[in-house]
């Protein structure tokens, strides 16, 4: 097989010191360098590192020992991109097979992690037998797991002792009457426990394993899914808990809740989160501590960087018969590069602040953005699936969060529900920024008062965004615009246009 060419045009990483993630750019001179080096290229862990580094999940975890209200692994389609959805279950052997395939294909892989479609602990033999296949064939490559908690206590030592380093856990309460209303029941030595008593077990046995792996020197992430009026309030208390116990990063995701899913919360109405209350709760959590905004949301099987989603490029029937090669010096050549990107593009962040300096320093704006990754403005706005949000400033870009939408330029009948949607989705910014964008749908932006904004395709963001920021804020002082107030400002004011979201 050809091994895939190293672009010497690795996107300018280090145009990012967005906060949230970790906020790379600032991260070696205020974290150890033992940390600092985990995060790296960890597409997760850092915002930063999610534009150039690829993770990729194998599903070889089928059985769940808990169970939760939003959860229904029977239902896949390969289009979706959801929690828990497969296409097609792995033995070790066969993820090993498609981790060296993807890994020969894609120099940006740097993260291999099991997600499920269960939970990786409760299928011990499968989880741990599969780490160490793909530690065995491809060290260089990080390991990650992602569990509820439940057996997490049990297995901290055998986690660490098979290399890896970065834990996550998904923890949405510690009040067991919150609990049971998420989580009916588990399964915990051998025994079913039921509604409050289950909810109690789980969140002690969860606290105890985050408290563990900390201590064991991994990194964790703690993962809550937003429930609207059932743990919104309380996710505060959750975020104190968990920081107080070392948690490194906290990730407040949106409930996705489908009747089609076929889940309890799906079948009985239980909505998803608007984005305005999603991002009152990453706001309320966020304090000092760190609050992960680009989180994709992905399959059990996901391969790619987030939000490139190929894992239908990766299905068994379509690996390489024989053994792949691992391209473990394309890789290293690939981290290399961003290395030098990063260096080179901390210079040129500074100089492009300096050309904001002069704003007012309470002047700021909301900017959405289409992407496929890599840290640049490269989607069409009607193919975009979602857009990041950031709010611009002279201080920079910062990420606020995901809009997912229904790309609406794929021909049908609802295209026009989709461009709705996509303007609900926006409604609080003032700009989006976009490879290439219809005259209709321009039209019907300008008409909301979003400004389509084309001229920095290809631009990493950050500088497309700081470009637009300076000729928005010379506007204003001309008294040709007026800035508008962002969603958080106007708390509740616009309506959700995501697909994420029922409310
Ligand atoms: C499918 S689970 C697999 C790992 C493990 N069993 C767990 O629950 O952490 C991965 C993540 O997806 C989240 N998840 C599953 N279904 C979801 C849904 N409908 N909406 C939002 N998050 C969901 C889980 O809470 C968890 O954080
Ligand atoms: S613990 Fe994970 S896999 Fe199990 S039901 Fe909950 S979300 Fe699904
Ligand atoms: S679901 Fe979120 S945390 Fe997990 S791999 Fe995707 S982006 Fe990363």
């Amino acid at each position: 097989m050809k091994l895939p060419v190293v672009s010497p045009e690795v996107p300018a990483a280090a145009n990012c010191r967005f906060s949230g993630g970790c906020g790379l750019g600032e991260a070696p001179a205020v974290l150890p360098e033992a940390i600092a080096e985990k995060l790296r290229n960890h597409p997760c862990y850092s915002e930063e590192a999610h534009h150039h580094f690829a993770r990729m999940h194998v599903a070889v975890a089928p059985a769940c020992n808990v169970q939760c209200h939003y959860c229904n692994r029977k239902f896949d389609c390969a289009n979706e991109s959801r929690p828990g959805v497969v296409s097609e279950r792995l033995s070790p052997e066969e993820a090993l097979r498609k981790v060296l395939a993807v890994a020969a294909e894609l120099p940006q892989l740097a993260v291999v992690g099991v997600a499920g479609p269960g939970d990786p602990l409760a299928n011990p033999e499968r989880t741990f037998r599969t780490l160490a296949l793909v530690r065995a064939a491809a060290p260089d490559l990080r390991l990650c797991v992602s569990t509820n908690g439940l057996a997490l206590p049990d297995h901290v030592d055998e986690l660490r002792a098979a290399g890896v380093d970065h834990v996550t856990v998904t923890i949405n309460m510690v009040d067991p009457e919150v609990g049971a209303r998420i989580h009916p029941w588990i399964v915990h030595g051998g025994r079913r426990l039921e509604g409050r008593a289950a909810a109690e077990v789980l969140s002690g046995r969860q606290l105890e394993g985050v408290r563990r792996a900390v201590a064991a020197g991994m990194l964790v992430k703690v993962n809550s899914v937003l429930v609207p009026g059932v743990n919104d309030r309380h996710l505060v208390e959750v975020n104190r808990a968990v920081r107080g116990l070392g948690a490194f990063v906290h990730n407040v995701m949106p409930l996705i809740s489908d009747p089609a899913h076929g889940t309890h919360y799906g079948l009985t109405g239980q909505r998803g989160p608007t984005a305005e209350e999603l991002e009152a709760v990453q706001r309320a959590c966020e304090g000092d501590a760190r609050v992960m905004r680009h989180c994709r949301q992905c399959r059990a099987d996901a391969v790619g960087l987030l939000g490139q989603d190929r894992s239908q490029e990766f299905t068994l029937a379509r690996l390489p018969p024989g053994p792949a090669q691992d391209a473990a010096e394309v890789r290293a050549a690939h981290r290399a590069a961003v290395e030098r990107l990063r260096d080179r593009a901390a210079g040129a962040r500074a100089e492009r602040l300096r050309a904001v300096a002069s704003v007012p320093a309470d002047l700021r704006a909301r900017v959405a953005v289409a992407t496929r990754g890599e840290g640049r403005v490269n989607e069409h706005f009607g193919h975009a699936p979602s857009f990041q949000v950031y709010d611009v400033s002279r201080a920079g870009a910062r990420l606020v969060g995901l809009r997912r939408v229904d790309a609406y330029c794929v021909g049908g009948e609802g295209e026009d529900d989709a461009l709705e949607g996509a303007l609900a989705a926006l409604s609080d910014c003032t700009a989006v920024l976009v490879a290439k964008v219809g005259r209709c749908p321009r039209e019907k932006l300008a008409a909301a008062g979003i400004e389509a904004v084309s001229e920095h395709a290809h631009a990493f963001i950050e500088e497309a965004a700081l470009a637009w920021f300076a000729r928005f804020a010379a506007e204003v002082a001309r008294g040709e615009r007026t800035p508008r107030p962002t969603s958080a400002e106007t708390a509740g004011e616009a309506s959700c246009g995501s697909t994420i979201c029922t409310g």
